[in-house]
């Protein structure tokens, strides 16, 4: 069977620096994936490269198979921070370019979605607050009826409550055959729906395990298991 996402000796450059070095990660279709890593380690830069956003890269990238970047748009669901639409622009404005641009986009789901999140469809997005947007993005990503769902620290702006909310429905909203990537800094408030953890550091994967496995194997709680492996590091904070 195909993996859903594999990538061999991938190292990308970004003027001149070296942002992720020899990255070899393999997926396979329907977990809950957790990717932490301290700030600048490299989160964003893997969920761009996945999602074919990012280019130029040296190594090899497939998902479902395919490494072309038009295959990897068509069965990722990566909404970079609502980046190119203009302040003016309603709600609304961007669920129809959603729809408009993505064969795969469910408006019912949306709807159902946008509901969940108290979302309105009428407000623009200049007066949006940080935790709005950050609800937008998470119902325009899973609104879309993806292989792959990748979101990039989607709860920092949300409140605590909502988060915990937001989190225990995305066991829902997500079918059963579909993996889904979450990066965050708290990794204490997903850890029990993750299925699987990957840490980067130093350029690099340094661990990817299954939780289970963390778990049992190291008696440590996944966020202990995560600073455990950055103790050494002074600057970490
Ligand atoms: N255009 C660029 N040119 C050079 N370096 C860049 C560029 N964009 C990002 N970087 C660097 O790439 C590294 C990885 O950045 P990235 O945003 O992927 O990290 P991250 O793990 O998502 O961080 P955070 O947790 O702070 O969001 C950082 O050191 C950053 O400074």
């Amino acid at each position: 069977m195909t993996n859903l996402v594999q990538i061999n000796n991938l190292t990308y450059r970004k003027n001149n620096k070296t942002i992720l070095h020899d990255v070899n990660l393999t997926l396979s279709a329907g977990h809950f994936v957790g990717l932490a890593g301290a700030n600048g380690a490299g989160k964003t830069t893997l969920m761009r490269l996945i999602a074919g956003v990012a280019k130029n890269y040296q190594g090899e990238i497939s998902v479902n198979g395919s490494a072309s970047e038009v295959a990897k748009k068509a069965v990722v669901s990566y909404s970079d921070e609502l980046l190119g639409f203009s302040r003016q622009t309603t709600i609304h404005d961007v669920v129809f370019f959603y729809q408009t641009v993505y064969p795969d986009f469910s408006l019912e789901r949306y709807q159902e979605l946008a509901k969940f999140l108290k979302l309105k469809t009428d407000e623009r997005l200049a007066i949006l607050s940080k935790g709005t947007k950050e609800r937008l993005t998470i119902a325009l990503t899973l609104a879309r009826q993806a292989s792959l769902y990748l979101l990039d620290e989607p709860f920092s702006g949300i409140d605590v409550m909502s988060r915990k909310q937001i989190i225990q429905g995305m066991l829902n909203w997500v079918s059963e055959e579909a993996t889904i990537i979450i990066s965050s800094h708290h990794l204490e408030e997903i850890a029990h729906i993750l299925d699987e953890l990957i840490i980067i550091k130093d350029q690099t994967i340094l661990e990817h395990r299954s939780t289970d496995d963390i778990l049992e194997q190291e008696h440590l709680s996944i966020e202990d298991y995560f600073e455990s492996l950055y103790a050494e590091d002074e600057d970490y904070d």
